[in-house]
């Protein structure tokens, strides 16, 4: 069976006692629950009852820790046990609304016709105002064919929906971008294209997502080639960004001079021949990568990069390990060398535990969580989409990458993705970037 993250909420009640909460929280830990949001929803003389968020592995670890909890008894009850995250994508998680209201006969008039017509007639002689009077200018498509979707596979461009829809969903949090899914039935790049291009007026960007390789490659190049306007595949740049950023905070922390550093990147798709790609155009000289798949690995050398013979060798050799594999547990405790940067990114479930990885004594580890494209793609738009940019250029994303760095707190080897100035300063030094470009 494939394991998969169970997370649930848990509402119990607890007498209202000191230690009598330090007891439910060891009764989750002791049988491998961990921990999330705890909101107190009632506060009485006798009891209290919170929602405790808890991650697990499984179901049957999630059956322990509903058993390790009653079974502490002396007033503790679970109440109820509820999925959070289902009921979180009942109905779906977007939605597109008006701006407008429409209260009388005259807002009718001008929202819609006839005073709509002027409107249209002064797009039609100055095209260039479709920027100014539509949308346009700040909806960005986010387009899947639903073959890597997460490290899930090909699921399908429907079942990839949520992950699309929660993309559109921090476009507008972080960005006030509207983000529009464009689910396609194809993979077939000259398909892709063509439909891409004939759609695109609608939208300032287009941003490919989960999107496998290695076709995606070539659909990313083809669209940025004959397209107006700015088109990044995030599972391979904004991804890039994001572990360019994390690769510079740990070089500086484990006092790496990053030009000399030994990476080692497991799984060349999308993201991990972008990885390599990016640190290599940033001055990295040796990377190493390897890949299942011989295709990738000579895609990897086609552009610089050297190979290892097998994983155990890559963990051997390497300061910095990087996986982008989809391959749950990959990486094994044994294999992590002492002082090693592990960043084990894939999702939903990563290579190895972050945790698990210091315990074997890594200097730094992370999972696909915390290193996580949120953290570029919707600053990148922003900036691009703020410069009017034709395209996303490598200059843009080192840019972004820089801002990333400099809005990382000291100690910590990224930002916080719900920090909204990180996003206002990955889109400040974007559009600054694209628009000395543009002068
Ligand atoms: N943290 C983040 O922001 C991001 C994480 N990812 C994660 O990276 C993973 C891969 O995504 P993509 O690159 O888009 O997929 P992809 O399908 O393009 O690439 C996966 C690659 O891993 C290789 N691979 C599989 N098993 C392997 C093994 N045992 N050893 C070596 N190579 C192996 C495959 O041959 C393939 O080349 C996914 O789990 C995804 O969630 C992707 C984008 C962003
Ligand atoms: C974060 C993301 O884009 C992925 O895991 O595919
Ligand atoms: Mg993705």
């Amino acid at each position: 069976m494939t394991e998969r993250q169970v997370i649930r909420t848990l509402i119990v009640e607890i007498p209202s006692a000191p230690g009598s909460f330090a007891k439910v929280a060891t009764a989750i830990g002791n049988v491998g629950g961990d921990i999330g949001d705890i909101k107190t929803i009632k506060i009485g003389t006798l009891s209290t009852v919170r929602d405790i968020t808890v991650v697990c592995e499984d179901d049957d670890e999630l059956n322990a820790v509903v058993s390790e909890v009653e079974a502490l008894g002396n007033g503790v009850k679970i109440l109820a046990v509820t999925d959070d995250v289902l009921k979180a994508h009942e109905g779906g998680k977007i939605h597109m609304k008006s701006k407008t209201d429409v209260r009388s006969l005259s807002d009718l008039r001008r929202v819609y016709t006839p005073g709509v017509a002027n409107v249209c007639e002064e797009i039609q002689r100055h095209p260039e105002k479709a920027r100014y009077f539509t949308s346009i200018g700040n909806t960005v498509a986010i387009v899947t064919d639903g073959t890597a979707v997460l490290g899930l596979g090909n699921i399908g461009p429907v079942a990839g929906m949520p992950v699309m829809e929660g993309k559109a969903v921090l476009f507008d949090q972080f960005a006030g971008i509207s983000g529009v899914p464009v689910l396609l039935d194809t993979s077939d790049p000259d398909k892709v294209v063509e439909t891409v291009k004939h759609i695109h007026q609608s939208y300032g960007a287009i941003l490919l997502e989960d999107i496998g390789s290695p076709h995606c490659f070539e659909i990313e190049e083809r669209l940025k080639a004959e397209l107006p306007i700015p088109v990044m595949h995030d599972d391979q740049h904004g991804t890039a960004v994001v572990t360019l950023a994390s690769f510079l905070t740990a070089c500086k922390a484990a006092e790496i001079d990053p030009a000399k550093a030994v990476v080692g990147q497991i799984g060349l798709g999308a993201a991990g021949i972008a990885i390599c790609r990016m640190l290599m155009a940033y001055g990295v000289k040796d990377v190493f990568g390897i890949d299942l798949n011989e295709e990738a690995v000579n895609r990897l050398k086609g552009y610089g990069g050297k190979t290892m013979d097998s994983l155990n060798d890559l963990m051997d050799t390497c300061d910095i390990v990087i996986a982008t594999t989809g391959v749950q547990g990959l990486i094994k405790p044994e294999m992590v060398k002492k002082g090693q940067v592990i960043l084990a990114l894939s999702n939903p479930h990563p290579e190895i535990r972050p945790e698990d990885a210091l315990e074997a004594g890594a200097a730094f580890a992370a999972d696909g969580r915390l290193v996580n494209n949120v953290l570029g793609f919707p600053g990148i738009f922003r900036g691009a989409l703020n410069a009017e940019a034709k395209e996303i250029t490598y200059a843009m994303l080192i840019a972004a990458a820089e801002a990333i760095v400099d809005n990382t707190r000291p100690g910590d080897l990224v930002p916080n993705a719900l920090n909204p100035a990180v996003h206002q300063a990955v889109a400040e030094a974007v559009e600054r970037v694209a628009s000395i470009k543009a002068k």
